[in-house]
């Protein structure tokens, strides 16, 4: 299939109509293969752009480094990655974890992996050996694929699989690990691409809850006319934009929509491999020509806080900013406008679903600053009471996915565990909300103790198993402290042993402790020692008071 079918699909369009005109079947004729007989990850998302000779990777390297990858260059690489794995009896429906910066590799193994009918596991690169080897556990991952900055994380890991190790000049392999660049440069960069179906995996994700670890989101190929619309319909893709989206493919919004998504659409994603700042971010927008950009609340807040001045330079420049992973401030929408003469719309979504409520920006309807938008075609979702009756607007109950009326929807469980948030027709998605009279959505929080911070989703409960196992720690409970940066900022209320003294030493230590342990960005930038914490008379933790008395007016006076 050439880009020009894809290509006839942009162009605004009105909403109303897109709904009433959606079908699941019309996606067939934009795949190469089909869901139903069999079709290939890797050639969607690569091989068909090939011929064409476009650009798949921009990448800029942290030392200001550029390069760029063509489709064809990126399934040579994928085949390489894809032999690779074989030889190392990585089979169909075989678990792949990567564990690198965005790299070209990064994407090689991606693309590998689905070459091979494999699926693709992603392991951020903060997160430290508490977070790595619940996920490597419970995916049964068959390899992993890291650089030598994360090798050393995977040495406290009970039960690791085997390592590849992506070295960078002048690096070497340890011992019984696979150097990475020397065996795919002499791999075969043939490989024949394995065809999968509908229901197959092709990615296992992660998503934090408020109690248990981290619960494994099996994703489906049927997730992929999900991903291809919400980058055309929402996002707006079109092919003369210069994309990038900000996030991390160590989560989802990164690897479904910088990565799955655009390569889709045969188009171009930008890779940035150094750490967020606002003037590095800037300069990438400047350097290469971004049109159409993508990230998180917080990254926008961030690029708020540097000024109009530092603005200045791309004014005009960018046609659609979407804005995923917390809800987005009107403030922010009117900056944007004001100083970067862009149009910024808040997109909702989960691990579980991918985006399904947006602010679309091909598709024409009323955007109301605040509001996180209309269901994509494909989705009816509904609000609930907590008996799971349809509510009507102005009225608060829980985001659901109606699964009987939405052909887009691709999720059903967690990956091998009990799933009690679908049930009835539904999924709910644990977020309270509001039905606007024109048929938008109104966030109104979380309905559970899930943090939201920096567009992070983060458990307490991980949070508090981590802080537990210090020796100075008897308990510990975890909130979501409000905060104008980033939603919520996590903070810890910290129960010592017998004859520990809580002071700034102490708590310096254990923010340290959980950032080494478990993650890098789900640390408690606040900690508060108490000498006991609130619970139920059977005992279960009530953090919903704690975070009261963060809220609460007088929290300063009385503290
Ligand atoms: C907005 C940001 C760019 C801001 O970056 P910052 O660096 O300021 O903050 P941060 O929260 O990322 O990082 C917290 C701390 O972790 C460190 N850190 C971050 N990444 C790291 C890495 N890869 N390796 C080692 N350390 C790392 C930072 O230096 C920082 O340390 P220190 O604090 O010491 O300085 C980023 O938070 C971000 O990209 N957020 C968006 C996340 C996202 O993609 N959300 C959408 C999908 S969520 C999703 O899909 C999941 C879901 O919803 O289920």
């Amino acid at each position: 299939m050439s880009n020009a079918t894809d290509r006839a699909a942009t162009g605004v369009a009105d909403y109303a109509d897109a709904v009433a005109r959606f079908r699941l079947a019309d996606f067939d004729r934009l795949f190469e293969g089909s869901l139903e007989t069999g079709l290939n990850v890797c050639v969607e998302c690569c091989d068909r752009h090939a011929a064409g000779g476009g650009i798949a990777l921009e990448w800029e390297g942290q030392d200001g480094r550029r390069a760029s990858f063509t489709f064809a260059e990126m399934k040579d690489q994928s085949a390489r990655v894809a032999n690779l794995l074989a030889a190392q009896g990585v089979k169909p429906g075989d678990v792949v974890a990567g564990m690198l910066p965005r790299t070209p590799e990064l994407l090689a193994t991606i693309l590998g992996t689905w070459r091979a009918g494999a699926v693709y596991q992603p392991l951020f690169t903060a997160f430290g050996p508490k977070a790595i080897e619940h996920r490597l556990k419970m995916s049964s991952a068959k390899l992993v694929v890291t650089d030598n900055a994360n090798r050393a994380k995977l040495d406290d890991v009970a039960g690791c699989p085997a390592v590849a190790v992506v070295t960078r000049p002048g690096e070497s392999v340890r011992p019984g690990d696979l150097d990475f660049r020397a065996e795919t440069a002499a791999a075969s960069a043939t490989f024949a691409p394995v065809p999968r179906k509908a229901d197959d995996l092709f990615l296992m994700m992660s998503t934090s809850g408020t109690t248990g670890l981290p619960k494994g989101v099996p994703v489906p190929l049927k997730a992929l006319p999900a991903f291809y619309s919400y980058l055309r319909d929402a996002v707006d893709l079109r092919p003369e934009d210069k994309f990038w989206n900000i996030a991390d493919p160590g989560w989802a919004y990164g690897l479904y929509y910088a990565v799955t998504g655009p390569l889709l659409l045969g188009h171009a994603t930008t890779f940035y491999e150094g750490p967020f700042t606002a003037e590095s971010t800037y300069s990438i927008i400047k350097r290469h020509g971004i049109t159409n950009l993508a990230g998180a609340p917080t990254a926008y807040r961030l690029l708020i806080a540097a000024g109009p001045e530092a603005a200045a330079g791309v004014k005009g420049q960018l046609r659609a900013v979407s804005s995923a992973g917390e809800p987005l401030n009107p403030e922010v929408i009117r900056w944007f406008a004001e100083h970067l003469a862009a149009p910024i719309h808040d997109h909702y979504g989960q691990t579980e679903l991918g985006m399904v409520v947006n602010n679309h920006h091909r598709l024409r309807h009323t955007v109301h600053p605040g509001s996180a938008g209309m269901p994509m075609p494909g989705f009816r979702v509904a609000v609930l009471d907590d008996e799971s009756r349809e509510l009507g607007p102005n009225l608060p109950g829980v985001l659901a996915v109606d699964l009987n009326n939405s052909p887009l929807m691709w999720f059903s469980g967690y990956w091998q565990q009990e799933t009690p948030a679908i049930g009835g027709g539904y999924y709910r998605t644990g977020d309270t909300v509001e039905l606007e009279p024109d048929g938008s959505i109104s966030f109104v929080g979380r309905a559970d103790d899930v943090i939201t911070s920096s567009g992070y989703r983060i458990g307490p409960f991980d949070v508090e198993s981590a802080l537990i196992e210090h020796p100075a720690v008897i308990e510990a409970a975890v909130i979501g402290k409000p905060d104008p940066e980033r939603t919520e900022i996590v903070k810890a209320y910290v129960v010592l042993a017998k004859g520990i003294q809580g002071n700034e030493q102490l708590a310096e230590d254990l923010r340290q402790y959980v950032k080494k342990r478990l993650s890098a960005h789900a640390y408690p930038r606040e900690i508060e020692f108490l000498e006991q914490l609130p619970k139920t008379p059977s005992g279960k933790l009530q953090r919903f008071v704690l975070r009261k008395r963060e809220t609460a007016p007088d929290r300063d006076a009385a503290a």
